[in-house]
């Protein structure tokens, strides 16, 4: 069986975390600002994240996430405002939260001269946490044919996934992820996935720090957008595309169709060409689509609805004032109707 079709959400044995009564808020961040010299890293942010919830912080680089995260972690220190994981101020180093907390970071340590194995097998018992819970773990990220492979010689993707395994092995409920896809090829990535989404279904908590839409789309209860430093905005993936009311977009092969005549069908709104293709934009799609079909068929026409992607495009644009999507501006020409 190859590494990728190993990669299964098994749960590491005895690491379930406990059901019980408890506060239905795993984080809440109030009023959060920190300076690094005269730049405002992260800006009056306050924040909600319930137990259980899968969350996703998206943001342009510089956008402050980093540092957001790391102070609820408890790893950084914030200028002003609060956190509280479970209740309890993660800073100054709480050590109570450490067994209720799992973090993989971009820059995790390794103990490079170990075998992955015995690396898992430090990271666990540094946290107490079972002997069986090491095997399960390295078969949940599909590493099981690697724990003999000493940490300096596995793969970059395969140190990411040990990265992800230290931070799950003790059975955290509380779990922060750095982009935990970002070396992973797209098979192992997927893969990933299914692990990430057995532990959201076991209760744990998730906090998923990404530059991929489709991943935040795919697997995110709710996802905060943060811009210079601040929230702007808070939602579920499917009410931001909702209340979005991007076009759809008819992409028709070229010399199909007149670009004169397609801005006169009624509904379309924009004609471009964009790579090959007479892009139609329309927030009818029904009608124009009919329309295009008595003019000039349907034979090869592929339609595109938006997504968080164009979402969060539009959004980071409008905010930074910077280009809007680069869809629109490559090989692009343009035809108002
Ligand atoms: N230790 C530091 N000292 C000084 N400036 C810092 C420090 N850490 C971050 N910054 C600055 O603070 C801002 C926010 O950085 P941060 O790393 O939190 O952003 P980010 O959203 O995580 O970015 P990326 O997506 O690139 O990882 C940036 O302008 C960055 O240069």
């Amino acid at each position: 069986m190859s590494e990728v079709q190993a990669m299964r959400p098994t749960p590491a044995e005895g690491t379930t975390p406990a059901e019980g009564p408890g506060p239905a808020t795993a984080i809440r961040v109030q009023g959060v600002s920190k300076r690094y010299g005269d730049r405002q890293a992260v800006d009056d942010v306050s924040l909600e994240i319930r137990r259980g919830e899968f969350f996703g912080l998206l943001g342009p680089n510089g956008a402050g996430k980093s540092t957001l995260v790391e102070i609820m972690e408890g790893l950084r220190r914030a200028d002003t405002g609060t956190v509280a994981l479970f209740g309890e101020s993660p800073w100054p180093r709480n050590t109570a939260l450490l067994p209720r907390v799992g973090v993989q970071t971009q820059t995790s340590a390794f103990f490079v001269r170990q075998t992955a194995h015995e690396h898992l097998r430090t990271v666990a018992a540094l946290y107490g946490a079972p002997r069986t819970a090491v095997d399960a773990t390295l078969e949940s990220v599909g590493l099981t044919e690697q724990s003999g492979v000493q940490v300096e010689d596995l793969s970059g993707g395969q140190r990411q996934r040990l990265a992800i395994a230290s931070a799950l092995v003790h059975g955290p409920e509380l779990i922060f992820l750095d982009e935990p896809t970002a070396a992973l090829d797209p098979q192992a990535r997927r893969a990933l996935w299914e692990v990430l989404r057995a532990l959201k279904a076991e209760g744990r908590t998730i906090v998923h720090t990404t530059h991929h839409l489709d991943e935040a789309e795919a697997l995110c209860d709710r996802i905060a957008i943060l811009v210079d430093g601040r929230i702007a905005v808070t939602d579920s993936p499917h009410n931001l595309v909702s209340a979005f009311q991007a076009p759809t977009r008819l992409m028709l092969p070229l010399g199909r169709l007149d670009e004169r005549e397609a801005a006169d069908i009624p509904g379309v709104d924009r004609v471009t060409v964009q790579g090959g293709s007479l892009v139609l934009e329309t927030r009818t799609p029904g009608p124009v689509l009919s329309a295009v079909d008595k003019l000039a068929g349907l034979d090869g026409v592929q339609t595109r609805t938006a997504g968080l992607e164009d979402v969060y495009l539009d959004l980071t644009a409008r905010l930074t004032g910077s280009p809007q999507s680069p869809r629109r501006n490559a090989d692009t020409t343009e035809h108002q109707p």
